[in-house]
């Protein structure tokens, strides 16, 4: 099912020239000195159209840098004056909505954590209503696609249209090269659910360290992503807030320059025959996939029969046990992911059950 929000596309107010929108800057506003040497800098790359700059930081623990507050909005004004560039700051209150939009502030974002929140994005929502400036919404720290896309329908219904999404990946109990993970499957599921919604994609909170940022990067823009927005610092090891994550300017252009742009289509003629017929093989093995697994569930059905004329259990683990083996190493030897058939293979296991306990066993309707 597609969802409507009412949006005005990202080309219609920020020209970017065709290329993914580049949003950098430091994680914190630190010193005045910091942040409008850094936009300097970024500027002089020629290829950042947005500085970001934290004013006021969610941090996990007391103690910590809560942002500079209030003061930083003079400097990110001195850093537009000076180079030009458009601003991006996070608000998590409406008393932030009120001193950004005052600060002549151009974007505004909201943070994973607000996100997870609805009292927060109604209050940020609220402080919305009758304004035009451009909001981007992080993805919930949590992986739930449903809170990702009330956020965007609250900040929508505010009458904001000129959204994006930003995907920051998401808090996972399992420790995995990512500070977040990319999860992008959800990403991918909004992508799908809302067409026409920009999704800006956020490397560096997803990786935590530099050293992989030019990798998800990449795959962000392979994922038909329409930007990135990307943590850069004049001095990162001196960074007051997520040091490895930040890279310098120069840094970060190099990046830039390494990306290969892909669009969302090509317009060569021989492309787009060769894709038809590689298409056309796939809808062909599609079908007879499917097909298959009907056959198969059949023959499952069948076998819940006589399990049910001999009173036979359903689950039988050996006979299990050894079709994921043999299978899984017939996958393996066919170059397929062992742990991808390993996961195909449950889902048709576990539907075959299903399909089994509904020939061996009756289910009473629940009592309203
Ligand atoms: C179909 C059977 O029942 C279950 C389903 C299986 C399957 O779908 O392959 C395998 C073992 C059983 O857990 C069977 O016993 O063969």
């Amino acid at each position: 099912m597609k969802h409507t929000l009412d949006i005005i596309p990202l080309q219609d107010w920020l020209n970017t020239d065709g290329k993914p929108l580049i949003i950098a800057g430091p994680c914190s506003a630190e010193t005045e000195e910091q942040l409008v040497s850094t936009a300097h800098l970024l500027a002089n790359t020629g290829k950042v159209n947005v500085l970001r700059a934290g004013i006021w930081k969610p941090r996990t623990r007391p103690g910590e840098f809560e942002g500079i507050g209030s003061i930083g909005l003079e400097w990110l004004k001195r850093a537009k004056a000076e180079t030009g560039l458009l601003t991006a700051i996070e608000v998590a209150t409406a008393k932030h909505v009120e001193e950004a939009l005052a600060a002549g502030v151009d974007i505004l974002w909201i943070g994973a954590r607000s996100t997870a929140n609805p009292f927060t994005v109604q209050e940020i929502a609220d402080a919305l209503v009758g304004v035009d400036i451009p909001v981007l919404i992080k993805n919930p720290v949590n992986p739930d696609i449903s809170l990702w896309l009330g956020a965007l329908e609250r900040i929508n219904r505010a009458g904001i249209k000129k959204i994006g999404a930003i995907h920051r990946g998401f808090s996972s109990y399992e420790k995995t090269a990512f500070r977040n993970e990319p999860m992008w499957d959800l990403a991918i599921q909004l992508k799908t659910l809302c067409p026409d919604l920009p999704v800006i994609n956020d490397p560096s909170h997803i990786c935590g360290n530099r050293e992989l940022i030019p990798y998800i990067s990449q795959k962000a823009l392979d994922m038909d992503m329409q930007g990135l927005i990307i943590e850069s610092h004049i001095d990162p090891s001196v960074a007051w807030t997520d040091a490895k994550q930040q890279v310098t300017p120069a840094a970060l252009s190099e990046l830039l320059d390494n990306l290969a742009a892909r669009q969302a289509a090509s317009n060569d003629p021989a492309f787009d025959d060769n894709l038809a017929t590689l298409r056309t093989e796939i809808d062909k093995l599609d079908d007879q996939i499917i097909q298959k697994i009907g056959e198969r569930m059949k023959i499952a059905e069948k076998i819940g029969q006589y399990k049910r004329d001999n009173n036979v259990t359903i689950l039988q683990v050996s006979r299990w046990d050894e079709i994921l083996q043999k299978r899984t190493q017939l996958a393996q030897a066919l170059n397929l992911d062992a742990d991808f058939a390993k996961k195909f293979l449950e889902l048709v296991h576990n539907e075959s059950i299903r399909k089994q306990n509904a020939v061996m066993n009756v289910q009473p309707t629940a009592q309203a």
